[in-house]
């Protein structure tokens, strides 16, 4: 049982889920490769690498392009400095901004768990001017654990005010990462299908699925009222 007596936290996902952030993951992948003459990777083969942070992401570089796998350290630290201000071609999915304003003005505790290090995280909320409407924000370094560890999670809800040992509210993601999550967390989990998923919808362990933000408001009041 999920009940919550007050709205419930609604914790968001980023990459694939608010934002579509590929693009210049993408572009600063192949800027890191060009510098060891390694030949580009496609948007697709990416975008499939996106999910589990930064050290997982270079992992998958490393094993699609044949480097050597001591060269993981200095990729990531590359790829780090790069990335952090990249934020050009990144976009917020369509009707985000206006979900988010809905969801706090009817007083949802809004949160932001994602794998992403809270550096850049920080910096693309600031660029689309939405780090106010987040209570809380842990990143994909804010602790030792990862996503689909529940400690990320956990501490998200409990940053917005849950009970630590038993946290309520809802968790809105697009990857397998997160629906496993969810699970471990024991929330209910709304699935954006237009994000970074490889596994088929039917295939995935979810609440509720939705494919618009116009639809997301009226999900979370039902998702909260049956849970
Ligand atoms: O893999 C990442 O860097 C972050 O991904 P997430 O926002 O979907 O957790």
């Amino acid at each position: 049982m999920n009940t919550c007596f007050a709205p419930c936290p609604v914790v968001f996902d980023l990459d694939g889920t608010l934002i579509d952030s590929a693009p210049d993951i993408h572009a600063t992948v192949n800027v890191v490769l060009r510098q060891r003459n390694v030949p580009p990777l496609t948007l697709d083969q990416v975008r499939g690498f996106i999910g589990g942070g930064v050290d997982l992401l270079w992992r998958r570089v490393i094993a699609a392009t044949g480097l050597p796998v001591e060269a993981h350290r200095d990729m990531v630290a590359a790829f780090m400095a790069r990335y952090e201000d990249a934020n050009a071609l990144t976009r917020l999915y369509p009707n985000v901004a206006d979900a988010l304003s809905v969801l706090a003005d009817r007083g949802y505790p809004l949160g932001i768990c994602t794998n992403k290090p809270l550096g850049p995280t920080r910096a693309i909320l600031d660029h689309f001017g939405i780090t106010g409407l987040f209570g809380a924000i842990i990143g994909g370094d804010s602790m030792p654990q990862k996503k689909p560890d529940a400690a990320p999670l956990r501490a998200a809800f409990t940053g917005l005010g849950a009970d630590p040992h038993s946290p309520k509210g809802v968790y809105v993601g697009d990857s397998e990462f997160d629906a496993e999550c969810a699970a471990n967390t024991a929330v209910p989990f709304l699935l954006y299908t237009r994000g970074y998923r490889k596994t088929p919808i039917g295939q995935m362990l979810h609440t509720a699925n939705f494919d618009d933000y116009g639809q997301l408001p009226l999900l979370v009041e039902e998702t909260v009222a049956i849970s």
